[in-house]
C-alpha cells in the first residue's frame, strides 16, 4: 500500500481540544489540550490503554460530541461553532460509522440494512455494489441471524460505505472477532481507503492492527503522548493477533 501524497491537505484540524465530563461533582478531563492533523486518505490508528480518550476524540471527530474547550475544523468547516443541524449534516453527508458490535437491524435482510442508508444518501452507490465490495454479494438476502459475527460486521461495513463518506471511524471493529475474520474485516476498510479514498481512523487494542496504518496517535491519558509514521503500511492479510 503506497502512502498518500504527504502533500494531502489535512481532513481534519484540532488545535487544544479539551473535553471535561462533568456528573454531579465529579469531573473527568478525557482530553487534555490535544493538537491534531488527520491528512485525507489516510489510514490512522488510534491505540492506548483504556480510558485514555479514543473513543472521546472519535465521537467528537464525527460531530457526535463537541470539544469542552479548542478547535476543531473538517476542511474549511468549523465543527465547534457549528450548530446541531449543520452537525447533523455533516455526519450524513461525510461520515460513516462502525462500531464493536454491528447494531444491524435484526428483522432486515443484508440488503436491506444497507438500503437504509441508501434511501437517505445523497449520492450512493447501489446496496448490491457495497455488498459485493465486502465480499458478500451472495449473501445479501440473508438475515443477521444467518450471518457470523464478522459477516455481520462486514454488512455493517458496506452500510458504512454505500454512501460513499469521506471518513470511516471505526471505533473496535475488530474487538468482537477473532483474527481470521477480523482481518477480513480490515480488508474490507483497506479497499475503501485504496479504491474509495476514504480516510480511515480506526480504534484498536491490538497494537499488531497499528501496521496497516499509515499513522498512528498513541494516547496516553487524554493526550496523544507519541505521533508514529509508517511509511509502508502492510496489506491487513499479513496481520495476526
Ligand atoms: N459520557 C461520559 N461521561 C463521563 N465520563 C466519560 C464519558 N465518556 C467517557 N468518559 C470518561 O472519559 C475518559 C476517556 O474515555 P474514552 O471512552 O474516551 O477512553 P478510551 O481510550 O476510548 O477507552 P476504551 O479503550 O476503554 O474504550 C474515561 O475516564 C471515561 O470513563
Amino acid at each position: 500500500m503506497e502512502s498518500p501524497d504527504s502533500a494531502s491537505p489535512a481532513a481534519f484540524t484540532g488545535t487544544r481540544l479539551n473535553k471535561i465530563y462533568r456528573t454531579g461533582e465529579t469531573e473527568v478531563h478525557a482530553l487534555r489540550d490535544v493538537d491534531l492533523s488527520i491528512p485525507q486518505g489516510e489510514v490512522l490508528v488510534l491505540l492506548g490503554p483504556s480510558g485514555s480518550g479514543k473513543s472521546t476524540l472519535l465521537n467528537i471527530l464525527g460531530g457526535l460530541d463537541r470539544p469542552t474547550s479548542g478547535n476543531l475544523s473538517w476542511f474549511d468547516h468549523d465543527l465547534v461553532a457549528a450548530d446541531e443541524a449543520a452537525l447533523t449534516r455533516f455526519r450524513r453527508a461525510h461520515v460513516g460509522f462502525i462500531f464493536q458490535f454491528y447494531n444491524l437491524i435484526p428483522s432486515l435482510t443484508a440488503e436491506e440494512n444497507v438500503r437504509l442508508v441508501t434511501d437517505i444518501a445523497e449520492s450512493p452507490m447501489p446496496p448490491g455494489e457495497a455488498l459485493e465490495r465486502v465480499g458478500l454479494a451472495d449473501r445479501r438476502n440473508h438475515y443477521p441471524a444467518q450471518l457470523s459475527g464478522g459477516e455481520q460486521q462486514r454488512v455493517a461495513v458496506a452500510r458504512a460505505i454505500a454512501k460513499r463518506p469521506a471518513v470511516l471511524l471505526c471505533d473496535e471493529p475488530t474487538g468482537a472477532l477473532d483474527s481470521r475474520t477480523g482481518v477480513r474485516v480490515l480488508e474490507t476498510l483497506a479497499s475503501a481507503n485504496r479504491e474509495l479514498a476514504t480516510t480511515v481512523v480506526i480504534i484498536t487494542h491490538n497494537a499488531g492492527i497499528a501496521a496497516m496504518a499509515h499513522r498512528v496517535f498513541h494516547f496516553l491519558d487524554g493526550r496523544i503522548a507519541r505521533i508514529v509514521r509508517n511509511e509502508r503500511p502492510v496489506d491487513p492479510a499479513g496481520i495476526t493477533w
